[in-house]
């Protein structure tokens, strides 16, 4: 197991949040994992402990990355309607807002993300301090589209923000290798610059009603608790009605108001 002393701030509180939210997990526990550089360090943890262990196990996956690596260190990896139904998904996310809304998508595996964490009695997100924000926005909000008519669904999109007054900063086709980022599903990703979202609930509508959108990062009244790891090795546990209070102080410090 990786030694907290020789990793990045960033990483040792990945790791921290990593291993509290594996404390949650029981034997014979239905699990969904998620994506990205956190969900990799947890999923690295879940491995050790089961095979400490001996737990029995079923996983779901939320990207085909998720699912090799969480295999290739001897996890049980099953398709979600195999399971049918988890008790706990753990996952990353790029913001967490007070109320344990949240954006995800910047490693593009939104959809599944969605779907798996919608299948979950639990999600528990996992983050370092860095993804606690009091408004979300200022990461791009990531909105997966069908490549057919994505020209026009990029003009419904902007045309939404616009009417929003979201609308004055770039949409930008995600690109790998100078190419189309294609997804999981076989879809495109544009990322919305917004800086500020001040109405998730009424974006998140809009986006979801126009026909090329597949699935946007906003996950909204999903997530039940946030754990955000500090370097430390200490959490933070944002929960419910007391998450204003804490995420507060991880915002603007101890003791301290807006
Ligand atoms: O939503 C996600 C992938 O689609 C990730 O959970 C999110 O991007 C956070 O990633 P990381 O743990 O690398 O910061």
């Amino acid at each position: 197991m990786p030694d907290q002393t020789n990793l990045s701030p960033a990483d040792a509180a990945k790791l921290a949040a990593s291993r509290a939210a594996i404390a949650l997990v029981k034997d014979g526990m239905k699990l969904g994992l998620g994506t990205g550089s956190t969900a990799v360090i947890m999923v690295r943890e879940l491995a050790a402990r089961v095979k400490a262990e001996g737990l029995n196990l079923r996983c779901a996956a939320t990207s085909q990355g998720t699912a090799d690596l969480a295999t290739s260190l001897g996890l049980t990896v099953e398709s979600l309607d195999q399971i049918g139904w988890l008790d706990l998904t753990i996952d990353g996310a790029d913001e967490v807002d007070p109320d344990l809304n949240l954006i995800k998508g910047g490693g593009g595996a939104h959809l599944r993300e969605k779907i798996v964490a919608r299948a979950s009695d639990r999600m528990v997100v996992i983050a370092d301090p860095a993804k606690v924000v009091e408004t979300l926005g200022a990461f791009h909000l990531p909105v997966e589209v069908i490549p057919f008519g994505e020209q026009v669904t990029e003009r419904l999109i902007r045309e939404t923000l616009q009417a929003q007054d979201l609308g004055k900063r770039p949409i930008l086709m995600r690109k790998r290798d100078d190419q189309p980022y294609v997804t999981d599903e076989g879809n495109h990703i544009f990322d919305l610059s917004l800086e500020a979202i001040p109405d998730p609930v009424h974006l998140a509508r809009s986006l979801a009603a126009i026909p090329g959108v597949v699935e946007h990062g906003l996950f909204l009244g999903i997530c039940d608790l946030a754990i955000i790891g500090q370097p430390d090795g200490n959490v933070i546990e944002l929960r419910g009605e007391e998450a204003d209070d804490v995420s507060d102080d991880l915002l603007f410090g101890e003791g301290e108001d807006e």
